[in-house]
């Protein structure tokens, strides 16, 4: 059952909490955002022994356990998906996939829509989280170095020709950080030169702004609606490098004005604010 707005579920009053019974929003933050810390690293330990047991390793057949396992934290915290366009998903083999990264909640989103057979590109820090860093290498998640490009670019590369030999999709964040001010940062080019290298199309998938329901700064954590949708593929085929700022710009444009619509927000894709 979704939690109520503003409070924590099925827990009892503390002296934080004002005359009227509710927490303030510090407190809540910190027990919800701690809530969903708690609850990861537990998942992931009891999906890594599922995982290991079921496909014995390091492999994106692993992806679909943790998919379930993932696909029922939404309703701890009251979160809903609107999901339009799934069937763009639905391309013969390999694809790159970008979409636009909020938060860590932005886990519950990925793993709403991930298709199968697809893996995503994380930060080498992420392995260091404990039992979650374990679930996300036996999934499969590729990690780069981000404090060295010509490392991150080596295992672009070598990702560029497995996904072809083995009929994976890649997701790939290309703001490259999180970020929750409900616009997108400039994109990074590793996932558009993925692309064009293994001559694959670029899948964008957009989520609208958490900013309603989310913001860290102001200690805002409630329930909330999420609509995403994935667009048409792009096609990259006789695309060369010279075609990737035309193809950047291009997902760019698209994801933003896309991810203002879905918000809410008067479009202003020209408007850097
Ligand atoms: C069961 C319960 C479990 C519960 C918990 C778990 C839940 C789910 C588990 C699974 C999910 C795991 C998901 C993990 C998600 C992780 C999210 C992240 O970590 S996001 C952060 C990491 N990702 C990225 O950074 C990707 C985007 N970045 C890029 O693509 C970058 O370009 C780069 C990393 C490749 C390089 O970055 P940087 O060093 O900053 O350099 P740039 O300025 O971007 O590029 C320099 C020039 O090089 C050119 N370039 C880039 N790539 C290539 C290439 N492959 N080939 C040739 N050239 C390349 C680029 O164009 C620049 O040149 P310029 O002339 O300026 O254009
Ligand atoms: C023994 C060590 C224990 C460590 C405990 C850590 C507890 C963390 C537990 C659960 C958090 C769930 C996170 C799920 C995966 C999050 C992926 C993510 O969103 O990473 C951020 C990364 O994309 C961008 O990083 P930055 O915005 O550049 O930074």
């Amino acid at each position: 059952m979704p939690a109520a707005q503003g409070t924590f579920p099925g827990r009892p009053a503390r002296p934080a909490e004002g005359a009227a019974g509710r927490l303030s929003p510090t407190v809540n933050f910190a027990l919800r955002i701690g809530f969903y810390c708690v609850l990861c690293l537990v998942c992931s330990a009891l999906a890594a022994v599922a995982c290991l047991l079921v496909n014995g390793g390091r492999t994106v057949k692993n992806m679909r356990i943790i998919r379930a396992v993932v696909r029922t934290f939404k309703y701890f915290f009251g979160l809903r998906f609107e999901v339009k366009g799934l069937e763009n998903f639905k391309v013969e083999g390999p694809a790159i996939i970008v979409s636009n990264h909020q938060s860590v909640l932005d886990m519950m989103g990925l793993m709403e829509v991930l298709p199968d057979n697809c893996v995503q590109v994380g930060k080498k820090e992420l392995m260091y989280m404990g039992s979650v860093g374990l679930i996300i290498y036996l999934g499969g998640v590729i990690f780069i170095n981000r404090k060295s490009t010509s490392s991150a670019k080596m295992v672009m590369s070598e990702v560029a020709k497995t996904m072809v030999a083995e009929n994976v999709k890649v997701w790939v964040y290309p703001e490259g950080t999180r970020n929750c001010t409900g616009d997108l940062l400039p994109f990074k080019k590793g996932a558009f030169h993925l692309a064009i290298q293994a001559q694959v199309p670029v899948i964008p998938v957009v989520y609208s702004s958490f900013t309603s329901f989310y913001n860290p700064k102001t200690k805002l954590f409630t329930s909330g609606k999420i609509k995403v949708e994935v667009l048409p593929p792009i096609e990259t085929k006789g695309l060369t490098p010279d075609d990737v700022t035309d193809l950047t710009d291009r997902c760019f444009s698209t994801m933003r004005e896309t991810l203002f619509r879905l918000s809410g927000r008067p479009s202003q894709a020209k408007d850097s604010s």
